[in-house]
């Protein structure tokens, strides 16, 4: 079988009383999309922070692409090709969608913003910006500021900026959170063409979005996976019909 892309191996992580991730093992496959689908509180958010690097694990281990990066902080694991997005308040709202894409491909250092100026000379930099920009369909807005842009089209461009940083995997929490259905549609579009760029763990409320796109589904219940397998045995396991999708038929 492939090596998988990306590895969880045993995560745990409890806040006080609540055992938010109880030894999680999972991974992503090349091309793949994995969902990671639950409750309320269930874990979900939590275990992309434990993956991202910016929640410290009490026990277990993540490591990408065969190397082990449970040692590594967010920026280090970014470095590495972990490409999280859709924190959208990470976009530099002043600055133009060019400029916010040419950060991405510095890695976003604090030390970068102070030479922005002649990073936007940087020929390398700027090319590898636009073709992520256009990319994601981004290529026509590369003036614009970002506080100008739509809610999706900020969804588009954190893409963009994940991209330019080459990303062996993404991370990607509620991308459709926000967006109507037309926004809704597109990103499920873009996300459908995206998994054969690098594979993506998605946490995504959207049921509609998450059976019409992962290969594979996890589901957390109380801070523990309690089934992984394609929509389909998903949707027919008797413990995820009680613990979660019932709530639905209900
Ligand atoms: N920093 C924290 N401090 C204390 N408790 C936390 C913290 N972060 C998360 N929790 C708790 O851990 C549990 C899992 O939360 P998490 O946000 O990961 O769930 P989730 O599945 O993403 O939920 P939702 O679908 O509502 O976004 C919850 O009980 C939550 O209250």
């Amino acid at each position: 079988m492939t090596e998988p892309v990306l590895t969880i191996e045993g995560v745990s992580k409890r806040f006080g009383a609540v055992e938010a991730a109880r030894g999680v093992t999972l991974d992503l496959r090349p091309g793949e999309i994995h969902a990671l689908i639950g409750p309320n509180g269930a874990g979900k958010s939590t275990l992309i922070g434990l993956t991202a690097g910016t929640i410290a694990p009490d026990a277990g281990r993540v490591a990408l692409a065969g190397r082990d990066v449970t040692a590594l902080d967010a920026v280090g694991r970014a470095r590495s090709g972990l490409g999280r997005t859709f924190q959208i308040s990470s976009l530099a709202m002043e600055h133009s969608v060019l400029q916010n894409a040419v950060l991405g491909a510095l890695g976003r250092s604090g030390r970068v913003m102070r030479l922005f100026g002649n990073v936007m000379r940087d020929r390398d930099l700027t090319e590898r910006a636009a073709a992520a920009l256009e990319r994601v369909g981004l290529a026509d807005q590369a003036r614009r500021r970002v506080a100008d842009l739509s809610h999706g089209q900020r969804r588009q461009l954190e893409v963009a900026v994940a991209l330019t940083l080459e990303p062996k995997a993404f991370l990607m929490d509620e991308p459709m959170a926000g967006l109507g259905a037309e926004g809704t549609a597109s990103l499920t579009a873009f996300l459908d063409t995206l998994r054969g760029e690098a594979p993506i763990l998605l946490v995504e409320h959207d049921m509609d979005a998450v059976f019409a796109l992962a290969d594979r589904i996890s589901v957390l219940v109380y801070g523990q996976v309690i089934a992984t397998g394609t929509a389909d045995d998903i949707r027919r396991d008797p413990a995820v019909r009680e613990a979660y999708l019932g709530e639905d038929a209900a």
